[in-house]
């Protein structure tokens, strides 16, 4: 599991660390931690390093850093852009025969310029954690006056990100983000992990907060002990009984791959509601399902589906469930039927464009993203599965939990029928019991993987998505096995 805690409870966290410490020991740490990896990326560069180093603490990683870099015999130039700088780091900097430019005066800009376009390695120090969203207006023509063929590595965070990862903004794109003991959210989220690049956690003896981390992650060692595996006293109805109200007779194949990933991610029995077409499909392809509406235990609802041409028993079934108490997932076309808030668990399961008409429909004031997500998760009282490169898992506020996000699958994933194999994924994980947070996570990550065992490192078709569940819950299941 990756946990990443807001800044006030990092800042918390810190000062009780340097409790104890002599004053600026962390820091040291930092900078030693930063420059280590640095040294490695140099291996096969060069020696050429630009140390750009801001206002602040963040600017201080740094600076000490490149103190410790031109020790080590590297070609260091520091480019000096903040208000003030830290005056024990830059004079540190200084003695180890750091050559240092100002950006900020303008006056050395040419050398700026040519320190940026042939450096081999670039520290971005710039803003840290103590940092606002963007890049203010001198400093955004700097990330393009780096040279193409350096490493740009970014200091705790690539600056200009929101620490929070709420808000996309202008920022720098890092190759690799070297951070300290904690994570912070925008490595995790999905408005900023895109300019994060590589991850490294230098641990500088900062423990863990005991509070409730901001953003969580599941890897592949979580799966074993989440994934409803069953026992001997189990039969096909305790291990839950998926219905599926999905495709009709012009997205066919909804149905089928919906039923297909419910199936083959080891559903005890899916139940088919929907109009002769998509049966017809699905009486051959899916001979496990049964047909016709009954007991079950959880409802996918949506996929392929529209309000506007739909089917009478569909639509009728879909209304019922709605409104009655069972776990549902509501995909695509099923999200323009929910208005009130359910109180059975439920999660939603939007891309990007289904969440921002949910939003307008709503009437709700957030536009889009995380906090879109939650603004619909706190209306409706539900889970929304935001879909994306980096899918975010949002429950309601007063649950208290994670924002979850996943960044498993392969961009191949974006193809037509993909979201309807998730869905019926998470609800055949509703209907096995879990909750709409674990499920989501669960199903994101489990669906992401498939898509990469489906055909490593090239173009995926939704089914064979879909087809490649079981082997990959195998291979997750088998690689670890569940804790005691
Ligand atoms: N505490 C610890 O124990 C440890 C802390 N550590 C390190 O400290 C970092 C946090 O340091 P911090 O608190 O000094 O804030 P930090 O991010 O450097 O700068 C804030 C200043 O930047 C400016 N500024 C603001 N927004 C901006 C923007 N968008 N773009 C550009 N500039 C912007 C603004 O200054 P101004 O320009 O207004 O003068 C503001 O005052 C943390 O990320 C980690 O690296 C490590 O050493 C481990 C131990
Ligand atoms: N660039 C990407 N990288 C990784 N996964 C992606 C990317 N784009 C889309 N996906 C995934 O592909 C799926 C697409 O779902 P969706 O848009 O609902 O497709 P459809 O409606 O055709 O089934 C989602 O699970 C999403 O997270």
């Amino acid at each position: 599991m990756m946990r990443a805690y807001a800044v006030p409870a990092v800042r918390a966290a810190e000062a009780a660390a340097m409790e104890g410490l002599e004053e600026g020991e962390l820091m040291q740490r930092a900078a030693r931690g930063l420059a280590e990896v640095a040294l490695t990326r140099l291996e096969e560069r060069g020696d050429r390093v630009v140390v750009l180093a801001g206002s602040g603490d963040n600017g201080g990683d740094a600076l000490w850093a490149g103190a410790h870099l031109a020790t080590s015999d590297a070609n260091v130039v520091v480019v000096l852009v903040g208000s003030r700088e830290h005056t024990a780091g830059l004079s540190a900097a200084r003695e180890a025969g750091a050559v240092v430019l100002e950006w900020r005066s303008g006056s050395a800009a040419d050398s700026v310029r040519s320190a940026l376009a042939e450096a081999d390695v670039v520290l971005d120090g710039i803003v840290g954690i103590g940092g606002s969203p963007g890049l203010p207006d001198h400093l955004r023509e700097l990330p393009d006056l780096i040279g193409d063929e350096a490493y740009l590595i970014a200091v705790d965070l690539p600056s200009g990100c929101d620490p929070a990862g709420l808000v996309g903004a202008d920022s720098i794109f890092a190759d690799e983000t070297v951070t300290f003991s904690l994570l912070k959210p925008c490595h995790l989220m999905p408005a900023t992990e895109p300019a994060v690049g590589l991850l490294t956690v230098v641990d500088i003896g900062v423990a863990e907060p005991s509070s409730t981390p901001a953003v969580e992650r599941l890897t592949h060692d979580d799966v074993a002990d989440l994934w409803p595996v069953p026992g001997p006293a189990d039969d096909k109805y305790s291990r839950g009984v998926l219905g599926s109200i999905t495709g009709s007779s012009a997205f066919t194949g909804a149905a089928l791959l919906s039923l297909t990933a419910a199936v083959t991610a080891g559903a005890g029995m899916v139940r088919y509601v929907g109009p002769d077409h998509p049966a017809e499909l699905l009486r051959a392809a899916v001979p496990e399902a049964v047909f016709g509406d009954g007991r079950c235990q959880a409802y996918v609802f949506g996929s392929g589906w529209s309000a506007e041409d739909a089917d009478e028993t569909q639509l009728s079934v879909a209304r019922e469930q709605l409104a009655g108490d069972l776990p549902m997932v509501i995909d695509a076309g099923g999200l323009d039927l929910l208005s009130a808030p359910r109180s059975a668990p439920t999660l939603l399961t939007p891309h990007a464009g289904e969440l921002k008409r949910l939003i307008e429909r709503l009437d709700l004031d957030e536009p889009a993203g995380v906090a879109g997500a939650q603004a619909v998760a706190d209306h409706l009282s539900v889970t929304v599965l935001l879909k994306g490169a980096v899918t975010a898992v949002v429950s309601p506020s007063a649950y208290g939990q994670p924002v979850r996000t996943q960044a498993d699958a392969p961009a191949w994933l974006g193809t037509a029928g993909s979201g309807d194999v998730l869905g019926g994924l998470a609800g055949m994980l509703l209907a096995a019991g879990l909750e709409p947070g674990v499920a989501g996570a669960l199903a994101a990550l489990v669906h992401g993987a498939a898509g990469r065992r489906a055909n490593p490192g090239g173009p995926v078709r939704a089914l064979d998505v879909a087809h490649a569940l079981g082997p990959t819950i195998a291979a997750l299941l088998t690689a670890r096995p569940r804790s005691q």
